[in-house]
């Protein structure tokens, strides 16, 4: 088991994929001073698909860039597999993002001059690596893009584009994938499409994904939802329901206290 201990290394299969200690973001200065994270420990388990809920202004996100490396922790730890992301530079930052993270976001964010399969091999090519072909026919094909390879951006549907950012995510096999609101703009037969392709991707291929959402039928298909209230843990909700979900939210928002649950009796979850 860890004991947190800053630089602690932790070598078993125990070893949570992504993990917070103490982690604490605050904003600005005197009066003006927000705690956007406050004491945050939390752990995210490899092989899973964990989604991060709570409020407007939470926390959810300063959280998720944190832990990816894409913002600085004002105190507190945040862990890699066991690299203290906090503790590195700017250039070990870089490569940690590139070489060990994926990410997808709500701006789909593929470059307009590219084809899709350009898109997708990019950040290997770039990275100076060598494309896996098989994987790539697997996330291709397990995407339902194989027709579409050579379209550009524009000539693809939100959704179509959305799984082109979801292919590039994956095509290294990081060891994460971070997802930021990854339905936040797509139409709802869209959405289920990628969200179920989240879900599979863990499942199936045994990726580790982490996905912040505002909406408790996309926190429903991971296996895992973690509350966030006033930049703090508020409780969590195994093999979440969209029910379960909403119930969680609405004692956050009345009780301000901690919030556990385990799925319905009667077992329903979303596109199951
Ligand atoms: N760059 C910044 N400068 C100042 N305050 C910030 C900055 N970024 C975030 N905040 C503040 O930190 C708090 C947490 O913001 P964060 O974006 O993490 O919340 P969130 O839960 O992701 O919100 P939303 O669901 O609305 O996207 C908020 O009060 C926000 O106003």
């Amino acid at each position: 088991m860890d004991d947190g201990a800053p630089g602690a290394v932790a070598t078993s299969d125990q070893t949570p994929a992504v993990r917070a200690r103490a982690l604490t973001k605050t904003y600005g200065t005197g009066q003006a001073q927000v705690r956007a994270l406050d004491g945050v420990d939390v752990d995210f388990a490899a092989g899973r698909f964990t989604a991060i809920m709570g409020p407007s202004g939470s926390g959810k996100s300063t959280l998720m860039h944190l832990l990816a490396g894409l913002d600085s922790a004002t105190s507190g730890q945040a862990f890699l597999g066991s690299t203290d992301v906090t503790a590195l530079g700017d250039k070990d930052l870089t490569r940690l993002r590139r070489d060990r993270v994926g990410f997808v976001f709500q701006q789909f964010n593929l470059l307009p001059m590219f084809t899709a399969e350009q898109n997708i091999t990019l950040p290997v090519e770039l990275a100076g690596g060598s494309v896996d072909r098989a994987w790539f026919d697997t996330l291709v094909t397990t995407l339902g893009l194989s027709e579409r390879l050579t379209h550009r951006p524009s000539e693809l549907s939100g959704g179509q584009q959305q799984r082109v950012a979801v292919a590039r995510a994956l095509i290294a096999q990081p060891e994460v994938v971070f997802a930021d609101e990854p339905t936040g703009n797509l139409d709802s037969r869209a959405g289920v499409e990628v969200l179920s392709f989240l879900r599979r991707s863990v499942r199936e291929l045994g990726r580790t994904i982490i996905m912040v959402t505002h909406d408790p039928t996309a926190a429903a298909y991971a296996d895992r939802v973690v509350l966030i209230a006033d930049g703090r843990i508020a409780g969590e909700i195994s093999d979440p329901t969209p029910e379960a979900v909403l119930a969680g939210l609405d004692a956050l928002r009345s009780l301000e206290a901690p919030v556990t649950g385990t799925p319905s009796d009667d077992g329903t979850r979303a596109g199951a």
